[in-house]
């Protein structure tokens, strides 16, 4: 699709939608799709074969998909585990352990206490989304920070599956595409798996 300066206000527009039905979701039913979720995500090759995978912290009030259980499983697995951190307009991928001190950073997104970033970057990365249609086009909350983080990757030579989470009624049939949204491989949600080619 060709960008458009109307893109930006559909962007928008979608955006507010899908926080809105999100945060609607009750503990009980986003427990039970996080659940549902967790299992197809740590049945993926890519995930299976992963040293290191970049995770992040869920805004619980926003009602992002729950990703503690698949923390746990992921140190289960002695794999590396890194979370977001935003300095600036940038993203480190900072060390985690389950049970490390958690506070609020710039916008609000839960982030560990202690920052300790990694050198060397996840094979997998799992990336929060407010919307995602089947081309794998993702939308966030606007402030282009995995964006720019993985163009940041590619200029270093990396290229990490990027793995989009959330609930299925966050997929849409098409999303605007603007010349910097970087693509997802795949996306997960409660009830399928979405390999993009
Ligand atoms: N759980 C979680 N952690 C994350 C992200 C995320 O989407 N989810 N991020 C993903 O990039 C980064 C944080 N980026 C964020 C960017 C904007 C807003 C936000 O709430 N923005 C306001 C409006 C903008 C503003 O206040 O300037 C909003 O949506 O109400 C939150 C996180 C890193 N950590
Ligand atoms: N690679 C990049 N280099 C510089 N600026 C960028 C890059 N990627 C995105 N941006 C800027 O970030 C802003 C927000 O982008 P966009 O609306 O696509 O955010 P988003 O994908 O919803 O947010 P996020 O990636 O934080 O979840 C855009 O105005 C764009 O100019």
């Amino acid at each position: 699709m060709r960008a458009d300066r109307d893109w930006t206000t559909e962007k928008s527009a979608v955006r507010r939608r899908m926080i809105a039905l999100r945060s609607a979701l009750s503990r009980h039913d986003w427990e039970l799709r996080s659940r549902a979720l967790t299992a197809k995500l740590l049945c993926l090759d890519s995930v299976v074969r992963a040293e290191q995978v970049m995770i992040y912290l869920p805004f619980v009030a926003r009602r992002e998909v729950d990703t503690s259980m698949f923390m746990s499983w992921l140190e289960a697995e002695q794999k590396t585990v890194s979370v977001p951190v935003v300095k600036g307009k940038d993203l480190v991928a900072s060390r985690f352990h389950v049970g490390d001190r958690i506070v609020s950073g710039c916008f609000g997104q839960p982030e560990p206490a202690i920052v300790r970033p990694l050198p060397v970057v996840a094979d997998v990365i799992i990336v929060p989304l407010v919307a995602a249609d089947r081309s794998g086009t993702r939308i966030g909350y606007g402030a282009g920070c995995y964006d720019r983080f993985f163009a940041a990757l590619q200029k270093r030579g990396f290229t990490p599956h990027a793995v989009g989470i959330c609930f299925s009624f966050q997929v849409l049939d098409t999303l605007p595409f603007d010349p910097w949204d970087r693509k997802l491989d795949c996306i997960v949600t409660e009830q399928e798996v979405i390999s993009i080619q």
